[in-house]
């Protein structure tokens, strides 16, 4: 099995897993809290026996900052969105990712809730942009310079719960541009930049380098994804802002 595979099989299984306990469920906090543990335990408890020389940065484990001296090293978001899968939403995700000397080589993004798992082994054929744009923001904290880039643009907003959940609508012809700043961790966008990334679209930090995983502080604050061509356009603009 090839690490994708792996990362696609298991973001599918926790998925399922989710949907299955979140059934009959009064929801709330407690929910989230349970769906967190038991989408991480299954994810850890496979990779261990999967791929036991390589190392782990999950969201709900407690870091071993041995980590760091590993070239291959899995990161994982058991639950992206929590706060909308214990609200009854769909805009979740699980994200199971491998990042080997800092870039992210192969991962998946399960979407239970849509009953879709995307994937860098099989990644979609892009689809065209919109007229006008399209740009993702968190639905409780939509980044100001999100906000400022999508009216230069003259783009629409799309509110959406979940990192994973936004890379993976502009992969799905749902939305155009997804760009965040101001705080996010490694486990929230790895697995999205594989994915976002196997598929063809472009993948950078809001200042244009590359988005590098594994380093000793998971803080990864900021991300662009979009088609190609749209990049120079709207790093311009951010540095710009920023000027
Ligand atoms: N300013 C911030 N600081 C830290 N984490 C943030 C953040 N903004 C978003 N995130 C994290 O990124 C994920 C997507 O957020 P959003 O839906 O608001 O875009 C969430 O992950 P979790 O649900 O795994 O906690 C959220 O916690
Ligand atoms: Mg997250």
């Amino acid at each position: 099995m090839t690490d994708a595979e792996l990362a696609h099989g298991l973001a599918e299984e926790a998925g399922k897993l989710l949907l299955r306990l979140r059934e009959g469920h009064e929801g709330g906090k407690a929910l989230g809290d349970e769906g967190d543990r038991v989408a991480n335990r299954l994810i850890l408890d496979r990779l261990r026996i999967e791929r036991p020389d390589d190392a782990i940065l999950s969201e709900e484990e407690k870091d071993n900052p041995a980590r760091c001296g590993f070239s291959r090293a899995w990161v994982i978001d058991p639950l992206d969105g929590t706060r909308e899968y214990s609200e009854g939403r769909n805009d979740w995700a699980v994200h199971v990712a491998l990042a080997v000397d800092g870039r992210p080589v192969a991962g998946a993004v399960a979407l239970p809730g849509l009953g879709l798992t995307l994937a860098s082994d099989r990644p979609p054929a892009l689809i065209a942009e919109a007229a006008p744009l399209r740009m993702l923001v968190s639905r409780t904290r939509p980044a100001p310079e999100a906000l400022a880039v999508a009216e230069r643009l003259g783009a629409t907003l799309v509110p959406m719960g979940s990192a994973g959940a936004k890379a993976m609508a502009v992969l799905r012809g749902e939305a155009d541009i997804y760009l965040h700043t101001g705080g996010q961790y490694e486990w929230d966008n790895c697995a999205p930049a594989a994915v976002a990334m196997a598929a063809g679209l472009h993948v950078s930090r809001v200042d244009g380098s590359e988005l590098v995983y594994n380093c000793a502080d998971p803080w990864l604050p900021d991300l662009l994804i979009c088609h190609r061509h749209r990049a120079a356009e709207i790093l311009a603009f951010v540095a710009d802002m920023n000027a």
